[in-house]
């Protein structure tokens, strides 16, 4: 459908616009959301929750699960039993809690038995769910993937996992145009992660926060969708709410025969193949950001630090605190140079590798792994390495790859070829770093501790990560010759290994175990949620200490690492709080130096943080639960990682952007004395305990309503439902290839059609007399 908006707009701009079901004088939008991906971290409290209030999942044929992050990359020859297979209990459970959820509310599940089970990320693409022009959404930072599609797609807290399964819809605010332009031919041995890489180096890993950022310019169009998915992945790295690439000619061939997009040729695929070539911006549109990138400048990179913007060229050296102006930037360099056990000026191919991995939903697609197995071919990887493993990113790219013969190359190489999962890119199943480790990976994240405990992540492009496994160091695949032999791969091959389980009806009636009519079938409650949907405290003033924390990009893996979140409840995790920080390692001795062991901080109820981009990282709402468990329910910060910012509302709590200033400076300094602090949300102002006023913030209207009022998201949207039943109607008639034509629908006999039922029930589940005004 032509966007009828007048003035110039962007391709976030269109795409937003198009989805707006309700937009409030303030800026807040009810926005529907086109594609839900879950899986089983951050699903389980939200179906807990949709079962103690009683709900149901709106829109089923739009939701597609899978599990990806705990389990086991062992081989699945003798699979029986997900309770068999896999051996951690912690794991085991939210597999088969999410196992039980999918039955309950009669969702499509990629399951371990199923070969087109992967990383969350990896499907959607893989099966045309993720389309363009579609807002997509998954409890997973990394939704950004999906960007390269020109979907605008977005990581969501479980509170809005929750929101999106009961009403489809998500509340939102625009946000910030920002452009990054990369124009020029890549050099040999570069590949679109070093291009990200290299950007996330100069804009800084605050760079967009708040702001959608869209990636142009020749380069970009040049790539291929696999390598523009690379590039949308690590949007989230660089701050950004999501990024996004405009929709053209490789995007459509891409979606040809992808079992969920529209049928090619059909009337419906032609008027989609319309609407998504109309979503590219205009050309006066306006960005309020603006970055230009030249090729020339961009070489294979890799990561020194334990932040994405740690890079350097490989050709470099390790940075020093010298190398930086501002102070917290010395420091962090120190740090991170402490953590990483290296010496400024130490050439980066000198650095010595124990591990390498292959994998994730950044690199662990066919492309990934043929440009890995051309470097490989023919060599063996470095004896001193411990492990190199490869982990394809869906059960799909597996077996397209074994296929192609790569598997061959890389186990005649000497790496391991492991089955699908997001495996040691965090480490939640049982592919981890031990203390000190090093790794060249081709994730995203090189944060403290992300790997493992005290593992140390140099991050980088398959190829490099490939030439790091065979000369055991970090290396310059420059240097390494290519092999001339290796299978390219064959497209015809390609789409036949996509397709096969799509036509055969034994497989989806084994993998779609679930009922077949329209009611799902919820267990009855058998404990209170401890979660918003029994409803929130409300927040009006919060008197107590405020612990004084001055780092900087304070990330949520540091706030709660991943052992954590392999719980099914909100509750209990305030003993986790920043854990490798205020535990001493490998022990549950406390770390004296650390300001929450101190006195009076034990007790804090609020947090001052004088270094910008707190809760940047994962969308993992373990962290303000954690914080919430800790007793703190504020937290002051020059700038927040946005889906931290919106998770921290979510749970009644009060997030504060007070800018690098005298007024910040003056709540670190009365926090620092050890004296209490009250915060005014009313008034908007932070005092001292003897009634100083030292800083006003401000605070978006809509959300400060629901803080004074302790008011739940999910019960005010149900009192849309006539709007949101109208926006369905429209979207049925404009974009009719999103309603649910796919798995459900050959079970189902049609496309499947929600008839919605208008009984807006509140957060604690009961029925609504009146609308209330959201
Ligand atoms: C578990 C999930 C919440 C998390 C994320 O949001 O990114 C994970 O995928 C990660 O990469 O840290
Ligand atoms: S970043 Fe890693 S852990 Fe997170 S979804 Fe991607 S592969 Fe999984």
């Amino acid at each position: 459908m032509p966007s009828a908006v007048k003035p110039p707009q962007t391709l976030y701009d269109k795409v937003f616009q198009d989805h707006i079901v309700e937009e409030q004088k303030d800026g807040s939008v009810l926005l529907y959301i086109d594609r839900h991906l879950v899986h089983e971290v951050t699903s389980p409290q939200a179906f807990e929750g949709l079962k103690n209030a009683g709900r149901r999942v709106r829109r089923p044929d739009c939701t597609l699960a899978t599990v990806d992050h705990n389990i086991p990359t062992s081989s699945r020859k003798n699979l029986t039993t997900t309770e068999k297979f896999i051996e951690e209990a912690d794991s085991r459970t939210q597999v088969t809690t999410l196992e039980q959820n999918v039955k309950d509310f009669d969702l499509t599940y990629f399951g371990l038995d199923d070969k087109r089970q992967g990383i969350v990320h990896i499907i959607g693409p893989e099966q045309g769910f993720t389309l363009p022009g579609t807002t997509v959404v998954c409890g997973d930072s990394h939704t950004s993937t999906h960007g390269a599609f020109g979907a605008l797609a977005f990581g969501i807290g479980t509170s809005e996992v929750e929101h999106v399964l009961a009403t489809q819809t998500i509340i939102t605010q625009r946000s910030k145009n920002m452009r990054v332009q990369v124009d020029g031919e890549l050099a040999p041995g570069v590949s679109s992660k070093d291009i990200i890489l290299h950007v996330i180096g100069v804009i800084g890993t605050a760079g967009g926060t708040g702001a959608v950022i869209e990636f142009c310019g020749s380069a970009i169009r040049s790539l291929s969708m696999e390598a523009r998915m690379s590039i949308c992945n690590m949007s989230i790295e660089a701050g950004a709410r999501a990024g996004m690439i405009a929709p053209d000619q490789i995007t459509i061939d891409y979606l040809k025969g992808k079992p969920l997009a529209p049928k090619e040729g059909s009337p419906e695929w032609k008027k989609a193949c319309a609407y998504w070539l109309s979503l590219k911006s205009d050309e006066d549109a306006k960005y309020d950001i603006d970055v230009f990138i030249d090729c020339k400048d961009i070489a294979p990179t890799v990561s020194w630090g334990t932040s994405p913007q740690d890079v350097v060229p490989i050709t470099g050296v390790v940075p020093g605190p010298d190398d930086f102006q501002d102070e917290a930037k010395k420091e962090a360099c120190r740090r991170a140079l402490k953590y990483m056990g290296l010496t400024a000026g130490t050439p980066m191919q000198e650095i010595a590798l124990d591990k390498v991995f292959i994998g994730s939903c950044t690199n662990a697609r066919i492309e990934d792994l043929r440009s890995a197995a051309r470097i490989v071919e023919g060599k063996r990887v470095a004896p001193n390495l411990k492990r190199a493993m490869i982990v394809p990113g869906s059960g799909l790219v597996k077996k397209q790859a074994e296929a192609e013969g790569l598997d061959r190359i890389f186990l005649d190489a000497g790496f391991e070829w492991r089955e699908a999962g997001c495996s040691m890119c965090l480490g939640m199943n049982p592919d981890i770093l031990s203390p000190g480790e090093r790794c060249a990976s081709t994730s995203n994240r090189n944060f403290e501790g992300r790997q493992g405990a005290g593992g140390r992540t140099h991050l980088m492009s398959p190829a490099m990560a490939a030439a790091a496994a065979i000369v055991g160091n970090l290396a310059d695949v420059r240097k390494i010759t290519p092999s001339t032999t290796q299978n390219k791969g064959s497209p015809k091959l390609e789409v036949e290994a996509h397709m096969e389980d799509l036509t055969s009806d034994e497989d989806l009636d084994r993998i779609i175990d679930a009922p077949v009519d329209q009611e799902s079938h919820h267990p009855v409650p058998t404990s209170s949620s401890t979660g918003t949907s029994a409803g929130m405290t409300k927040f009006t003033t919060l008197r107590g200490y405020a612990a004084p924390m001055d780092i900087s990009n304070i990330d949520t893996d540091a706030i709660i690492p991943k052992q954590f979140l392999k719980t099914i409840k909100r509750s209990g995790l305030g003993t986790a709080l920043f854990h490798a920080w205020r535990f001493e390692a490998g022990s549950d001795k406390e770390n004296p130096d650390f300001v929450l062991n101190k006195e009076p901080y034990r007790q804090s109820k609020i947090l001052v943080c004088t270094g910008p981009n707190f809760g940047c990282g994962s969308s993992r709402e373990h962290a303000p639960w954690a914080l919430l468990d800790f007793g703190i329910k504020c937290i002051i910060a020059p700038s927040f990682g946005d889906i931290f910012f919106n998770n921290t509302f979510k749970n009644g709590m009060l997030p504060i952007r007070l800018p690098q200033g005298p007024e910040l400076d003056a709540v670190a300094a009365e926090a620092k004395s050890g004296r209490e602090v009250e915060v005014d949300l009313p008034n908007q102002v932070i005092r001292s305990a003897d009634g100083k006023e030292l800083a006003k913030f401000e605070v978006e209207p809509f959300r400060k309503h629901c803080l004074v009022n302790g008011l739940d998201d999910i019960g005010l949207t149900m009192a849309s439902e006539d709007k949101i039943q109208s926006f369905e109607i429209r979207r049925t008639r404009e974009w009719p290839w999103l309603d649910g034509t796919g798995y459900l629908a050959r079970h189902r006999k049609g496309p499947v059609k929600i008839e919605a039922k208008a009984v807006p029930k509140t957060n604690r589940g009961e029925v609504l007399k009146e609308p209330l005004e959201w």
